[in-house]
């Protein structure tokens, strides 16, 4: 059940070294700022000391170079690796590719598209971006797009995964960032669900940043976290 919750190390990299000395969660998710700091080669190496890696990139470009950008980063062994899915059919298609091209006997990255970010609420999609649909309904349809197109799964909202899950198949993952336990603030997040929430609805993996990384104590937070998903589970 561990492997469930992928704790999102949103830290310099001191920090991140800090975090792991204190509590070694089996999957980390390694995002801008870390990657950043961090670079390819304390990827790869946390990958070599055992650990399960998402590297959240959220790649959106022409397709060419997000081939090219994939091929490169998912040599390090990466488990799951995100796109944008509006970047298009051709952009998924070609990361796809890459991650065929780069797959070792026993490994392969999977790709896992961005549908709509889990700070975007209605009235953004609507006022700011002017894009006249529903931000479900574009979740969804984004999640289709990505699966026809060679995607392995997406990142979407608790409150999508469901629908997510009929409109594209059991077996297409399903990733949630989000998460809010009850006691905890939203900060900059607008379609949150609670962990349970989200294991109910059908989520493979839960995200989970500042509920743990910034919680007084963050091994108990991670723990309690796991308790409340097993309890509801068993
Ligand atoms: O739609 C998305 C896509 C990615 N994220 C990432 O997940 C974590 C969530 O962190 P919290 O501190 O739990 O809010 C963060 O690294 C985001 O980059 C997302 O939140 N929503």
């Amino acid at each position: 059940m561990s492997k469930k919750v992928i704790v999102a190390l949103d830290y310099s990299l001191q920090e991140a070294e800090a975090f792991l000395q204190s509590f070694p969660p089996a999957f980390i998710k390694v995002g801008y700022q870390l990657f950043y700091e961090a670079g390819p080669a304390w990827v790869a190496k946390k990958i070599e000391e055992g650990y399960h890696v998402f590297l959240d990139l959220k790649l959106h470009d022409i397709p060419n170079t997000v081939y090219q950008g994939v091929k490169t980063v998912s040599k390090l062994g990466v488990d799951l690796l995100t796109i944008h899915a509006s970047g298009g059919s051709q952009m998924i298609g070609r990361a796809r590719e890459a991650v065929e091209q780069t797959a070792a006997a026993n490994h392969r990255t999977k790709i896992l598209a961005v549908t709509q970010l889990t700070s975007t609420d209605q009235a953004m999609l609507t006022d700011e971006l002017q894009i006249g649909t529903n931000v479900s309904d574009s979740a969804i349809h984004l999640a289709q797009l990505a699966q026809r197109s060679g995607a392995d799964g997406v990142i979407c909202s608790g409150q999508e995964v469901r629908a997510i899950k009929q409109a594209t198949s059991s077996e297409f993952l399903a990733v949630t960032p989000g998460i809010r336990p009850k006691e905890a603030g939203a900060d900059d997040q607008k379609r949150v669900v609670t962990p349970v929430q989200a294991i109910e609805r059908g989520a493979d993996y839960l995200v989970i940043g500042r509920p743990i990384t910034k919680a007084k104590d963050p091994k108990r937070a991670y723990e309690t976290i796991l308790q409340s998903i097993e309890e509801a589970t068993t």
